[in-house]
């Protein structure tokens, strides 16, 4: 456990943790010999000779001093050091999420990450600050103290210590048994993490679907199933438990059984039996305990091997010694990307001159949104090359890339922040002139001017407050103040209202003035827009030309937009 935190925390971390773990141990033996020395003042106090009883009971008061001040440390010591690795994993795992590829990024790992980060890493730390101390403590203390009780009396002692082997066989055969039913659980929870997220995304879509006082099926089965996993993992400890339970009882009455015999026959005075009983009785409370924090450190490990697995994806990697690229073209080079075992770009090969403004149609799942993540490398290929100015964006550092390319979505997020903190997001360090000027352009000036607050009022958390048209203008905003040379536009397809979509087309026209851009079209005013087009089937350009070449043509594209698209023609 201690080895997987630290490969997953990082070797730093190693001192502070092996330092901890030691004063536990010093602690949980201080306890157990603070309890052992009961057995010499017992015995003093009812021998013969009660004065005798004095220097154990200094002893026994110097050992209860030493051992709550071990206690103190260590449990300081377990807190700060819990605090820290807590803080290092936050750290650590938002320093690798920024780095892993966009396109990893779905619903499910959405729901999956959200409870990791929450959850997840909270249970996987709090095994230094919560568990670690009583878990050292029912398994050194228990042992002390038989050691303490093999030098008074080794017959009692000995038949204490034959419970250690048997502890630790049904404390390694709990572990197994429930692994599985442990497993299953995590997936159950991640999973029904994933349909919370999910639910919730639906919610519009569900209630248009007039399914408001209706659950959603998918997540009541997973909560379900959430359920039942829970019982079969409590069921699955349970014989554990009873089994330690009743080993416990079973040595305490054979040192019941032993001790009476002893002092029967001699060989051992009440009081020293009396005392080691009181001992083994002190001994079974962690003990009793083990198991459940056991159960606890299985959770807390599950999670930590759900961040390991987090940890360990690769992000696309960062080329050894970048290069820049030079100019603006673009190239595609027999490139083919999939989706799992989905071709979803198959051998396309397309090159867009520097200042070009290329459309891309085509019907849906063509791979037209696809074709721009590859631009902006959201993902990598399978096969082939896409070049930014001459350079494979592969070789191309991750930051100057993205400082080439703006990109204007069709599902905007805005932060949960003032419309200026969104604006500024597309180039953090512009001055106050700039910015004004980038929104001006936008024409997001007069959505400022409406809104109480003005350039400080809070747009909800993505965006809420503000209708789709708005928030597109904030987005062109942003992509106008970062002011790369490079434009992706992945056309809004839902209707604007006719001042917005007016005030998004001239954000737009002003944002593609003097940069190459490529833009996913699918309305007829901004093909007619594009100096070229190409049209997209199943990942390949199955026609190209300028639009009233292509409708000439009558060829797919004619269809297309013929068929489909029939009613925009009349804008
Ligand atoms: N994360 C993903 N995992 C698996 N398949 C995906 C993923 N993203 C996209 N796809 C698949 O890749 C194909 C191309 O998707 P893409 O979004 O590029 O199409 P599109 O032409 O932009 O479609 P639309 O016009 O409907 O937005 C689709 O079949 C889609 O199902």
């Amino acid at each position: 456990m201690i080895r997987m935190l630290l490969r997953v925390l990082g070797h730093e971390y190693a001192r502070p943790v092996r330092r901890t773990v030691a004063l536990m141990t010093m602690t949980a033996v201080a306890e157990g010999l603070s309890c052992a020395l009961l057995v010499p003042v017992l015995r003093a106090l009812f021998g013969s000779t009660p004065a005798d009883a004095w220097p154990w009971l200094v002893a026994f008061g110097a050992a209860v001093a030493v051992y709550a001040v071990l206690r103190y440390r260590s449990d300081l010591s377990g807190f700060l050091v819990g605090t820290t690795l807590l803080r290092g994993m936050y750290h650590r795992l938002g320093d690798h999420l920024a780095r892993l590829p966009v396109g990893w990024y779905d619903a499910r790992r959405v729901g999956e990450v959200s409870v990791l980060a929450g959850q997840g890493v909270l249970q996987a730390m709090s095994v230094i600050a919560h568990l670690l101390a009583p878990f050292v403590s029912a398994c050194v203390t228990p042992l002390t103290i038989v050691a303490v009780m093999i030098a008074f009396n080794w017959q009692l002692g000995l038949a204490a210590l034959a419970a250690a082997p048997v502890v630790a066989a049904i404390q390694i055969w709990a572990g197994r048994s429930t692994a599985a039913a442990d497993a299953e659980r995590h997936d159950r929870d991640r999973e029904a993490a994933g349909r919370v997220v999910e639910y919730l995304q639906a919610q519009p879509m569900l209630r248009v679907g007039g399914r408001t006082a209706e659950r959603f099926r998918l997540l009541d089965d997973s909560l379900r199933g959430l359920q039942r996993a829970y019982r079969r993992t409590l069921l699955s400890a349970l014989p554990g438990v009873v089994g330690l339970t009743l080993t416990v009882q079973a040595v305490f009455t054979v040192l019941l059984v032993l001790g009476a015999h002893l002092a029967l026959g001699g060989s051992a005075g009440a009081a020293e039996v009396l005392s080691i009983l009181v001992l083994a009785a002190r001994c079974a409370d962690p003990l009793l305990v083990l198991s459940d924090i056991a159960g606890k450190i299985r959770g807390a490990r599950s999670e930590l091997a759900g961040l390991d697995a987090v940890l360990r994806t690769e992000p696309l990697p960062e080329a050894p010694e970048p290069v820049r690229p030079v100019g603006r073209g673009l190239e595609f080079e027999s490139v083919v990307f999939r989706h799992g075992r989905r071709t979803v770009i198959d051998g396309l090969s397309l090159s867009v001159p520097e200042g070009e403004r290329l459309a891309v149609v085509g019907p849906s799942g063509a791979g037209k949104s696809t074709l721009l993540q590859l631009i902006a490398r959201f993902y990598d290929v399978d096969a082939g090359v896409v070049r930014v100015g001459g350079a494979d964006v592969r070789a191309i550092g991750t930051e100057v890339l993205m400082e080439q390319i703006a990109i204007v979505f069709q599902e905007v997020y805005l932060f949960d922040g003032t419309i200026e903190e969104n604006v500024r997001l597309g180039r953090p360090d512009a001055g106050e002139a700039e910015v004004r000027a980038a929104a001006a352009a936008a024409r997001l000036d007069e959505v400022i001017e409406r809104l109480p607050g003005g350039w400080a009022a809070n747009v909800g958390e993505g965006g809420a407050l503000l209708s789709g048209g708005e928030r597109q203008r904030v987005s062109i905003a942003r992509a106008l103040l970062k002011n790369a040379p490079i434009v992706l536009l992945d056309e809004v397809t839902s209707a604007l209202d006719p001042v917005n979509e007016a005030a998004v087309h001239e954000g737009i026209e002003r944002l593609m003035a003097g940069r190459t851009v490529v833009m996913v079209a699918h309305r007829m005013r901004t093909v007619r827009r594009a100096d070229r087009i190409v049209f997209l089937d199943g990942g390949r350009i199955v026609e190209e030309g300028g639009h009233d070449e292509l409708l000439r043509r009558g060829g797919r594209y004619a269809d297309f937009w013929n068929v489909s698209m029939a009613p925009a023609a009349s804008e």
